[in-house]
């Protein structure tokens, strides 16, 4: 492992879920201090890709590693922050939110030792981070969707991670809290922290994505730029609304390129 090597990577991955070919031949490479969105319709594979890179979901081909180790034997996971798509945070026990939070130390500090004072500092930044410090003693089964969502993301930076890999984090959290997530997330890359983060609605995030990737149909069709001009290869970004569509007869500029396979009738993917 070097710290030169990329922080995640694929190399010609492939993932068959059943019959289905998920990821066809995906190869890409995130740098340190890059925030990357993958972008990309319903069921074009970007929870798969999250989830192939972080050893998830197993190859049929090719291979993926994390901060230059193959997956599959990497173990320095306190590196790695994850929240899922659509996860609740109500562990089936009377957790607190705090509770919560404070098991993202877990990978840093070990099972068997006690809290440090280092921890229960970085639990309590994390808390105020996704404005949810007041809630702290209450069980995470009593909050909205949206606040639990938050707990996750909370949990996540109180490991401090060096990557952190987020699915649709603003699925149905308000744009109050979108804008302070935002704000988090300035505070991360100023850290150094890399991001992969799954999108379907740009929204506050749009200033501070560096690259972009674009998923059809489980195959890179854009890795680059953010968005010249909006075009995204084969989506572009009403900068207005911060959507993603992937009509490319909506281009604002009359031109197109990077027209994925599928191009035709508009298929907008924000929902
Ligand atoms: N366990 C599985 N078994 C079979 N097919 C699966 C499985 N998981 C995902 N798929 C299929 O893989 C494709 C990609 O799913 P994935 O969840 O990666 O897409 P996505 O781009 O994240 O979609 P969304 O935007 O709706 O979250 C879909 O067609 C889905 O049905």
């Amino acid at each position: 492992m070097t710290e030169s090597a990329p922080v995640a990577a694929a190399e010609h991955a492939t993932v068959v879920l059943g019959e289905r070919p998920v990821l066809r031949d995906v190869s890409l490479s995130v740098t340190a201090g890059e925030v990357v969105a993958l972008l990309g319709s319903n069921g074009s594979g970007k929870s798969t890709l999250v989830r192939t890179l972080l050893g998830l979901v197993p190859l049929s081909g090719g291979s993926v590693s994390l901060f230059g180790t193959p997956t599959a034997r990497f173990g320095d996971w306190q590196r790695i922050g994850y929240v899922p798509q659509r996860a609740g945070a109500a562990t089936g026990v009377p957790a607190t939110v705090r509770e919560v939070v404070t098991s993202g130390r877990l990978a840093r500090r070990g099972f068997l030792r006690f809290a440090s004072a280092a921890d229960r500092a970085a639990v309590t930044d994390a808390l105020e981070t996704v404005g949810l410090a007041e809630r702290a003693r209450e069980r995470v089964s009593t909050l909205s969707g949206g606040q639990q969502q938050r707990v996750l993301i909370a949990r996540a930076l109180a490991g401090s991670p060096d990557l952190l890999v987020l699915d649709e984090p603003n699925a149905g959290v308000d744009a109050a809290s979108q804008r302070a997530f935002a704000e988090t997330v300035e505070r991360l890359v100023e850290r150094g922290t890399t991001l992969l983060v799954v999108l379907h609605e740009v929204g506050p995030l749009a200033e501070l994505i560096t690259r972009t990737i674009v998923l059809d149909h489980g195959r890179i069709t854009h890795d680059g730029a953010p968005w010249a001009d909006g075009h995204v290869g084969g989506y572009w970004i009403d900068t207005d609304r911060h959507h993603v569509h992937g009509n490319p007869t909506a281009s604002p500029h009359g031109e197109w390129d990077g027209v994925p396979d599928h191009a035709g009738p508009a298929k907008a993917v924000n929902r």
